[in-house]
């Protein structure tokens, strides 16, 4: 007989997030989905797929990456590609730290540059996340730092143009892989650098964003400013807080399957 392990709080957190966002946004007229990174995304294609065939053999999901494309070719869902649909309904995806204007970091797992393709590609974008993402200013819950998506040639050269920024961060690291020797090599091919930046520096992410991304050699920046329009944070009790990008924030309880 099948046993069911019951999932952590943090897990359960996530699934409840996942699954209201997508009961709330992927609706059957959305055909061309976007589905993002990380462990948080998973329970966003597993509701997706308890929507049923007659709807999804209609769609296509975009993948932000190998993980992403994974979960949808698993899923036996139909995979597309950005070249094919640049315009996409919907994107769902998690993220390391979302503050109360919705700006996100994002790339922890080194995703961020098709990710942020994906979201800008997409008529609504929607975060899910556990209720450790929840924060008053990035940075103050997300230790790592910054991710900085860099092409390989320059990573050196960045670690030295960083510090001389007018707010420089904290500290910078090229992100080391692990079970492998040497650095992460994104999908792309490139390196990452996670650069720390002090919350004076946090409390205006646009400026960060703006000013790292003209340092030469990078590729993307994993701060996500004005993109998303509502992330869901499943808590511990069962509810999950709906933040919106106009500022409204409203506690819901979820559905009684999530
Ligand atoms: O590159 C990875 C992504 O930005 C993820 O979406 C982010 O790290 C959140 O992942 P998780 O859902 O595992 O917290």
């Amino acid at each position: 007989m099948a046993t069911t392990i019951p999932l952590t709080a943090i897990e359960g957190a996530k699934r409840l997030a996942a699954f209201t966002a997508v009961d709330r946004h992927i609706l059957s007229q959305h055909k061309v989905i976007g589905i993002g990174s990380g462990s948080t995304v998973p329970y966003v294609v597993d509701r997706i797929v308890s929507q049923g065939l007659s709807v999804n053999k209609d769609r296509v999901f975009l993948a932000t990456g190998f993980q992403s494309q994974q979960l949808i070719v698993n899923a036996g869902l139909r995979l597309g590609d950005i070249d094919q649909f640049p315009v996409l309904d919907v994107t769902i995806d998690g993220a390391d730290e979302v503050d109360p204007d919705l700006n996100c970091i994002k790339g922890g797992g080194a995703c961020h540059l098709r990710e942020k393709v994906l979201a800008e590609g997409a008529k609504t974008f929607i975060v899910v996340a556990d209720y450790r993402k929840n924060s008053q200013v990035l940075g103050a819950n997300y230790a790592p730092g910054v991710p900085i998506e860099v092409a390989p040639f320059a990573a050196t050269s960045l670690l030295r143009s960083i510090k001389t920024l007018k707010t420089p961060p904290l500290n910078a690291n090229l992100r080391m892989g692990t079970g492998k020797a040497g650095p992460v090599v994104t999908d792309n091919g490139n390196f990452v650098v996670d650069a720390v930046f002090g919350p004076e520096a946090m409390s205006d992410p646009v400026r960060v964003l703006h000013a790292v991304k003209l340092l030469t050699g990078v590729v993307e920046v994993g701060l996500f400013c004005n993109v998303a329009k509502a992330a869901y944070f499943g808590n511990q009790d069962g509810s999950v807080t709906v933040k919106l990008a106009d500022g409204q924030v409203s506690q819901i309880e979820a559905s009684s399957d999530a």
